[in-house]
């Protein structure tokens, strides 16, 4: 058996009991609150309150509470021509990271506005675009909401509302708002604790080191398939014989670099040998401007909403777990890392967790980042927003969304710069944003959702252009409860 430092069953300590009421009466739910931030030092807090950070960006959605389609526009502060952004369907939403002060706007096909947003700053993420609503007369809404909706488009309509409300509970009891919708399972996977900064966690791989390359002929494509690829315990590992001689498990150390967002460190994920390995990979391939908005709804939307823009200037490429062994084997050691069955992060075949609505993969394929000096990826989300839970779908499997993001850095040597950040990291010490170096081998681990389900709006991060020299980066982004459908 593999052993690692987390106590199950211990819970995790930042969910607390929240008593609300949205109209069906009194209901409980855990909900996550954010220690106090003293308790993030082992020694003396260099001070007592948390630090207003500099940086202002924000997780912001757009809700179309109509009956009609809508267009979301963002209005440019030089006044220019509304930006399109994203056509919102009756009764969905869409979300994008922004800025107090920014100015969007509901509107309809012909841009006539039908309402003008003012983003203002944390915790006010939800903007509700809602044309029935009487300010201060419950029952002229109502009548208004009888007259306009059918009885399918009146649930989805109080599904808003209910969102909202909870929300406005859950902020005046956790200090943030909900920003998925009412009212998302928690995530299916372990996620790691943070209570202090520096804090370690240790947790074992067989999935050892490679240290010399293996001949090309044997790093071929995996053609197992499902059940095919599990490896018994005390089956060797793929190529045993070219990682590190006489070691059968590798302990990886992950380090608390922030609480919240929760981000950790772990030095030598990879070894120089599979770092060549995936360079070399990635010298046989040609890569392309990075888009946003790769991978289905909801992900990694810019407020320009082009698929290229200049929010990511870089090149990327998509190289999936089956390219070979030494790939295979870096899914399963960041399996192990996470404490996630491999099977989850790769097709299943029919008899493994059978009761789950797909068999695909709740891992992407590994993306491959480029940059060269100048080049960068301005703060975003890695999560998306969801459309409304289908009645009809297992609510454990509904809000499918990004979960956790494990970047792996390829190179540091001549690299100045380019360090991925975290702007609304919670200290007592600095306004700045949390800067993490790249190593070449070291992983970081961070949450896009909360242990209690929502998303997290400080997981926000970015990469900063290299001031000298390239830099190569691989994500690997996990998620839960599935990946698509
Ligand atoms: O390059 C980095 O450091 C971060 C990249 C990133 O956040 C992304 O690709 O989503
Ligand atoms: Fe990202």
């Amino acid at each position: 058996e593999l052993q690692c430092s987390a106590l199950d069953g211990d819970g995790d300590p930042t969910l607390k009991e929240m008593t609300y009421d949205i109209g069906y009466g009194e209901q409980t739910f855990l909900a996550y609150v954010e220690p106090d931030v003293k308790t993030f030092y082992t020694g003396d807090p260099p001070a007592s309150t948390k630090v207003i950070p500099k940086f202002d960006g924000l997780a912001t959605k757009f809700i179309n509470m109509s009956n009609k389609q809508v267009h979301l526009y963002w209005e440019p502060y030089e006044g220019g021509e509304l930006a399109a952004i994203e056509m919102l369907e009756p009764f969905s939403a869409t979300g994008t990271a922004s800025h107090p002060g920014h100015i969007f706007v509901f509107a309809d096909a012909d841009k006539n506005i039908l309402e003008r947003v003012y983003i203002e700053e944390h915790p006010n993420n939800n903007y509700a675009y809602d044309p029935y609503f009487v300010e201060d007369d419950p029952e002229a809404t109502d009548d208004v909401l009888q007259k306009e909706l059918n009885e399918e488009e009146y649930d989805k309509y109080i599904q808003w509302l209910d969102t909202l409300n909870f929300s406005d509970q859950y902020l005046e009891f956790t200090g943030r708002a909900y920003i998925a919708n009412y009212l998302r399972n928690r995530p299916l996977h372990h996620i790691w604790r943070a209570d202090y900064f520096g804090q370690e966690h240790w947790v074992e791989t067989r999935e050892t080191h490679f240290e010399q390359v293996p001949p090309q002929e044997v790093l071929t494509r995996i053609e197992d398939v499902g059940s095919e690829r599990i490896m018994e315990e005390s089956q060797p590992r793929l190529l045993s014989e070219y990682r590190t001689p006489g070691q059968t498990k590798l302990n990886m150390t992950l380090k608390v670099l922030s609480v919240a967002p929760r981000v950790f460190e772990i030095s030598n994920f990879l070894s120089p040998t599979e770092v060549d390995h995936i360079l070399q990979t990635a010298g046989a391939i040609t890569l392309g401007r990075s888009s946003i908005g790769d991978i289905g709804k909801g992900q990694d939307k810019s407020i320009e909403d082009s698929s290229i823009s200049d929010t990511r200037t870089s090149l990327n490429s998509w190289i999936s777990r089956e390219t070979s062994p030494i790939f295979d084997a870096i899914y399963r050691r960041a399996a192990d890392l996470m404490r996630i069955d491999e099977a989850l992060l790769r097709d299943r075949g029919p008899d493994e967790y059978s009761d789950w609505p797909t068999s695909g993969s709740l891992a992407e394929s590994l993306q491959l980042v480029h940059y060269d000096p100048g080049q960068k990826y301005t703060a975003h989300h890695d999560f998306g927003f969801s459309d409304l839970d289908d009645p009809n779908k297992d609510k454990r499997f509904t809000q499918a969304t990004r979960f956790a993001t494990l970047l792996l850095y390829l190179n540091s040597e001549g690299l100045e710069g380019g360090e991925t950040t975290f702007p609304r990291w919670s200290n007592a010490e600095s306004f700045d944003q949390l800067r993490v170096n790249p190593q070449e081998g070291k992983a970081v681990l961070f949450y896009s959702q909360l242990p209690d389900g929502n998303l997290d709006d400080f997981s926000q991060h970015a990469a900063l252009p290299p001031r000298e020299g390239e830099k190569w980066l691989m994500n690997l982004w996990v998620w839960d409860p599935k990946y698509a459908d």
